[in-house]
């Protein structure tokens, strides 16, 4: 197994993407810390879901938002599995608000745990990397949202391009530590986030007739590119970006 030994930190993993890459590192060996917000029904079947293969993992209540849970986090973390080889910053929210009704508090609470928890889960993490002289892998959850804009998504669209730019700049100052740090852009993928918004059957029809591969994503197809960036094959790829959106992207015409 690919990660076999490694110790593997996954934000906002009781549900959707980060659920799925929690299984999958599970599955290729890794420990695993799920990270929730309170939403421990769903963390635990993350965690018995991997413990049904004979996978190792923990679940670890701490808002991404909040320093002192994210401190907690990894200190749960280090107690447990004792340091931190891979780091995957997916928490976020991304409620649908026209630009008109995007108030104060909504911009600030979309950049604080979308943006600020991928700076703070980032920089407690690179903290054990560094100390520990191991190297490590740091891959975020941006979007496709980070290269285009979307009409009701004027307060999460720039976190997306945010967490691009995180990554670029911390490639080049964590390179040296061999710390990698890179971005995975999904296009649209059924979870949670959007399951209200793609119940409107006349946007669903819209968004899929824009694919070419013609589906919305899974979990699961996010799942393996960041099992991939974790791997050992992905030990020269940092500052990077992969867009997985099946086409979507390049469908102007
Ligand atoms: N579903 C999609 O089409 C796309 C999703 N993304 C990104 O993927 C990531 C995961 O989203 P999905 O799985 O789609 O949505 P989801 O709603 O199923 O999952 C979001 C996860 O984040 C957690 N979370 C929310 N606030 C948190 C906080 N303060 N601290 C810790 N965890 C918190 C939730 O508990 C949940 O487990 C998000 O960053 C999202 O922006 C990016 C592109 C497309
Ligand atoms: C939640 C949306 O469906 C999703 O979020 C993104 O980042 C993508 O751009 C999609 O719009």
């Amino acid at each position: 197994m690919a990660l076999t030994g490694k110790v593997a930190v996954v934000s906002g993993a009781s549900r959707g993407i980060g659920r799925a890459i929690a299984i999958r590192l599970a599955q290729e060996g890794a420990k695993v810390v799920i990270d929730h917000p309170g939403d421990d029904d769903a963390a635990l079947e993350t965690m018995s879901d991997i413990q049904k293969f004979g996978g190792e993992a923990i679940s670890v209540k701490a808002d991404v938002s909040s320093s002192p849970e994210v401190e907690f986090l990894f200190r749960e973390t280090l107690e447990t599995y004792h340091t931190v080889d891979i780091l995957v910053n997916n928490a976020g929210i991304c409620p649908f608000v026209d630009w008109f009704e995007v108030t104060e508090d909504l911009w600030d609470r979309v950049h604080a745990i979308n943006l600020k928890g991928a700076f703070l889960c980032s920089q407690y993490a690179s903290k054990i990397m560094r100390d520990h002289h191991h190297g490590g892998r740091i891959i975020s959850i941006s979007s496709i949202s980070a290269l285009v804009g979307g009409g009701l998504q004027t307060h999460y669209t720039p976190t997306k391009a945010g967490i691009r730019s995180l990554m670029q700049s911390l490639a080049i100052v964590l390179g040296p530590y061999g710390i990698t740090c890179n971005s995975i852009l999904p296009g649209s993928i059924l979870t949670d986030i959007n399951r209200d918004h793609y119940a409107d059957k006349k946007i669903l029809e819209r968004d899929v007739n824009r694919i070419p591969l013609g589906r919305l994503g899974t979990p699961d197809d996010i799942a393996g590119v960041a099992a991939f960036l974790a791997s050992d094959d992905a030990r020269y790829i940092t500052g990077a970006d992969i867009l997985v959106d099946g086409g979507l992207f390049v469908n102007l015409q």
